[in-house]
């Protein structure tokens, strides 16, 4: 509870015990934020607002006015749905340390990461695309980069239960629509910029303006853990007081990896820091992961870390869910989960797979619906090149014929079999049953999600480790029992 004078400037002590942005959620003596949105304005949802309970409405536009109600007129609704709600909830971020992570592929790897590394230490927490984990709490996150309200209100319940450290994911939706301009971060973290959302932000541009925003908003006892091979290295450099710590494979940096060796179950490699040289045995897959694990440890040294503690860390690194994620058995068969959201991402990991791989390179994938159409034929066209055998089946569908979207992948897969089997937890038993040992399977697009997207809403789905650890089970260890008998 805050008094409204201590929210605005007004000769107004009323007790507010909540604030909001969205009418249907209003609870009684609030103030009600009318934020522009994108497809409706908040504008039109004062009277719901008000018949809800709310006693403050802050606006931007002309409006009718009912009796005992306050009205506060400000420019930005939105920037000042961030100021009041960072007051109103102590200013949370201030009282822990906040990692921000923001790039196109890998925020949540290596937001995963620092997490799962800091819980050794102290309480740690976690936002972003998987979830929301802290204390015990473990819940679905509304997206990527939650909105402002969430985002404090959540904030402020880590700092009360005695959270330390939080790591974030940083999307560039979130960061264009505002909704952490209110978060104060200790460090920020840029994984790598490829041409993607362009369907939201209009140009690469624009995407990496937003992306920009980040490290603009740090200050100079900040720190800025940027890669170094990404072409935009210079430009992010230059947009930030913070200091900067450099990561990279290729180009010098701070933070080096060299002489790695790819295993199909790990990988191997020498970490430069700091002028010392130390050998690595990490339990993370692919080259783009080695990534992953060196701007993990650009925030660890932010945070603190000494070499020690580094090193120690990275070789107890756990693979984050669906995220390159090894499917144990005792086939010989290496089932890979993924998420795989972008076209860069299915070249790596094919890339990885036909490097690492000794026998045939199965995939189940498709392509999710209405969105980024011309990722299809790309992905058929990378699957051609890299793979011995696609299933093609549904991701979200959103309402689009899921036929329809895997034949236009299948139209540019003309070298090698591919097959349509709509229905996704029958394609991954399929792939299952196809490999023999010594194979790939990779089950991409998933990852982590036990859902698919329908036009509206959305239906369960087992989730593609449920059920390739099922299909383990009945094809390959059913096998085991009658052959015994
Ligand atoms: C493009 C985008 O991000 N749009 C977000 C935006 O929608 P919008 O501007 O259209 O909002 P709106 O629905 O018009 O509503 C305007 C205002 O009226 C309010 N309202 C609305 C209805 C009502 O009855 N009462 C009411 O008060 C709303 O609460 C809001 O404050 O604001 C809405 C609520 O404030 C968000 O739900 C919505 O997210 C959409 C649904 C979404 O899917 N966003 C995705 C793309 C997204 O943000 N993705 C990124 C990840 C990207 C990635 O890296 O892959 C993420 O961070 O998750």
């Amino acid at each position: 509870m805050k008094r409204l004078n201590e929210l605005f400037d007004i000769d107004n002590d009323m007790k507010i015990y909540s604030i909001h942005s969205d009418s249907r959620y209003v609870k009684p003596y609030s103030i009600f934020f009318c934020i522009e949105g994108l497809s409706v304005d908040g504008h039109r949802y004062i009277d719901d607002a008000i018949f809800q309970g709310a006693k403050v409405i802050v606006h931007s536009k002309d409006i009718d006015k009912q009796q005992g109600i306050i009205y506060i007129r400000v420019a930005d609704p939105l920037d000042e749905l961030n100021r009041v709600s960072n007051v109103f909830y102590d200013y949370p971020s201030k009282k822990m340390r906040i990692v921000g992570v923001t790039g196109t592929s890998g925020k949540t790897v290596v937001a995963s990461m620092v997490k799962s590394v800091m819980d050794h230490y102290c309480k740690a927490a976690y936002m972003g695309t998987i979830s929301l984990e802290y204390d015990g709490v473990k819940e679905e996150c509304p997206y990527t980069t939650p909105e402002t309200l969430y985002v404090q209100k959540k904030l402020f319940d880590m700092a009360r239960r005695g959270v330390k450290v939080v790591a974030m994911e940083a999307s560039s939706h979130g960061l264009a629509l505002k909704r952490i301009d209110a978060v104060d971060f200790n460090i920020a973290v840029l994984t790598n910029i490829s041409d993607e959302h362009l369907d939201f932000h209009g140009t690469r541009r624009q995407y990496i303006e937003s992306k920009k925003k980040l490290f603009s908003m740090l200050s100079t006892n900040s720190i800025a853990v940027l890669n170094k091979d990404e072409e935009v290295f210079e430009e992010f450099k230059d947009a930030t007081k913070a200091r900067i710590m450099t990561y990279g494979i290729k180009n010098e940096s701070e933070i080096m990896a060299k002489n790695i060796e790819l295993y199909i179950d790990h990988s191997e490699f020498d970490l430069l820091l700091k002028g010392n040289k130390y050998h690595i045995i990490c339990p993370v897959i692919a080259d783009f992961n080695i990534y992953n694990v060196l701007a993990t440890v650009g925030a660890l040294v932010g945070l603190g870390f000494d070499d020690r503690m580094i090193i120690e860390a990275i070789g107890e690194l756990k693979p984050v869910d669906g995220r390159m994620e090894i499917i144990p058995n005792r086939h010989n068969i290496t089932i890979i989960v993924d998420y795989c959201c972008h076209t860069k991402d299915f070249e790596n990991v094919f890339k990885f797979a036909d490097r690492v791989s000794r026998g045939r390179i199965i995939a189940v994938l498709g392509a999710p619906s209405k969105r980024h159409i011309a990722r299809r034929k790309k992905i058929g066209e990378l699957a051609n090149r890299y793979l011995d055998h696609v299933i093609l089946t549904e991701l979200d569908d959103r309402g689009e014929k899921v036929e329809d979207i895997c034949e236009e992948i299948q139209e540019a897969i003309t070298d090698i079999p591919s097959i349509i089997i709509t229905n996704r937890a029958i394609a991954v038993e399929q792939a299952v049953e196809q490999a023999s040992p010594g194979d790939v399977i990779l089950l991409l697009g998933k990852g982590h999600e036990k859902f698919i997207s329908l036009e509206v809403g959305q239906r369960d789905y087992e989730g593609d480790k449920a059920i390739a650890l099922k299909a383990i089970k009945r094809v390959y260890e059913g096998e085991e029992e009658n052959e015994l008998q």
